[in-house]
């Protein structure tokens, strides 16, 4: 289905209006409001960038229009470093050029989605598996662009409910899911095994790697002190935190999108 987007439907927190003075033409589904807040993300990217390309069913959008915006002749010379094999397959079958960070250490922008976003841009990611490369590849990034429909967005981090994803060696990894609850136990901590490989297996990431999910109760509070709690331990290989990363979130919803920069997010 077609999208009426219409560039009124757009506020930014530099202007003191959150609602537009225009009205949604339609209901949106929520795969509509992704594919907006995508586009919204492509309209940053530039002929000859070096782009970190995401994954998921948001960023899946976004890789689309860049590769749309190529066929097109509407962009030239672009370079994408995609975070998952999934994302490579979908890239190569658009005929959008690829490399890795061996070949591209710095990266001009990466466009990926999140599973949460709290008010200080703080995320979390992973829920799809691909976190770590995610992380390698978007901290690498000169500008990361954050694209998420209005659910994702949350008090604090863990505010969902839902997991918070932690990569985990597969080595005796109910060691490392013990030690994770024991780290986060403060918070009211679940740790459960990432299942959905085949057979019920466990879910493998593209590294080869588990994930173990966590689910909590309380607000973490200090979410630098977590992470370094987390990322001590033998076993785990990285968690689905993204911390003060995020340059520009693009949050599209119902009333309009958002556009949240750092430093002028929050409070
Ligand atoms: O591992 C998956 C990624 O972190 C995704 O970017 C994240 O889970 C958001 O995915 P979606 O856009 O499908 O909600």
């Amino acid at each position: 289905m077609a999208l009426a987007y219409d560039p009124l439907f757009i506020t930014s927190d530099k202007s003191s209006m959150d609602v537009p003075s225009t009205p949604p033409p339609m209901v949106l589904t929520q795969d509509e409001l992704k594919r907006i807040a995508a586009y919204k993300a492509v309209d940053f990217v530039e002929s000859g960038m070096v782009l970190g390309l995401g994954t998921g069913s948001t960023a899946k959008h976004a890789v689309a229009r860049i590769g749309e915006l190529l066929r097109q002749g509407k962009l030239s010379n672009i370079v994408g470093i995609p975070t998952s094999k999934k994302t490579q397959e979908q890239a190569l079958s658009l005929g959008i050029p690829l490399s890795d960070l061996d070949a591209h250490p710095v990266i001009d922008l990466s466009i990926d989605g999140a599973d949460e976003v709290d008010p200080h841009l703080n995320l979390v990611k992973g829920r799809g598996g691909s976190l770590l490369r995610e992380k390698m590849i978007e901290g690498a990034s000169k500008k990361f662009v954050v694209i998420v429909d209005e659910t994702k967005m949350v008090k604090h981090i863990g505010g969902s409910k839902l997991a918070l994803p932690v990569e985990v060696v597969p080595f005796c990894w109910k060691f490392t899911a013990e030690k994770l609850r024991e780290v986060m136990e403060g918070y009211g901590c679940e740790a459960k095994l990432r299942l959905g490989g085949e057979e019920g297996k466990a879910f493998v990431t593209d590294n080869g790697n588990y994930i173990v999910d966590m689910y909590l109760e309380k607000d973490m509070g200090d979410l630098g002190a977590v992470s370094d709690a987390i990322l001590r331990l033998p076993g785990v290989v990285e968690h689905g935190m993204f911390l003060d990363m995020a340059s520009t979130v693009i949050v599209a919803g119902e009333l309009g999108v958002k556009i949240k920069n750092k430093h002028s997010s929050c409070c």
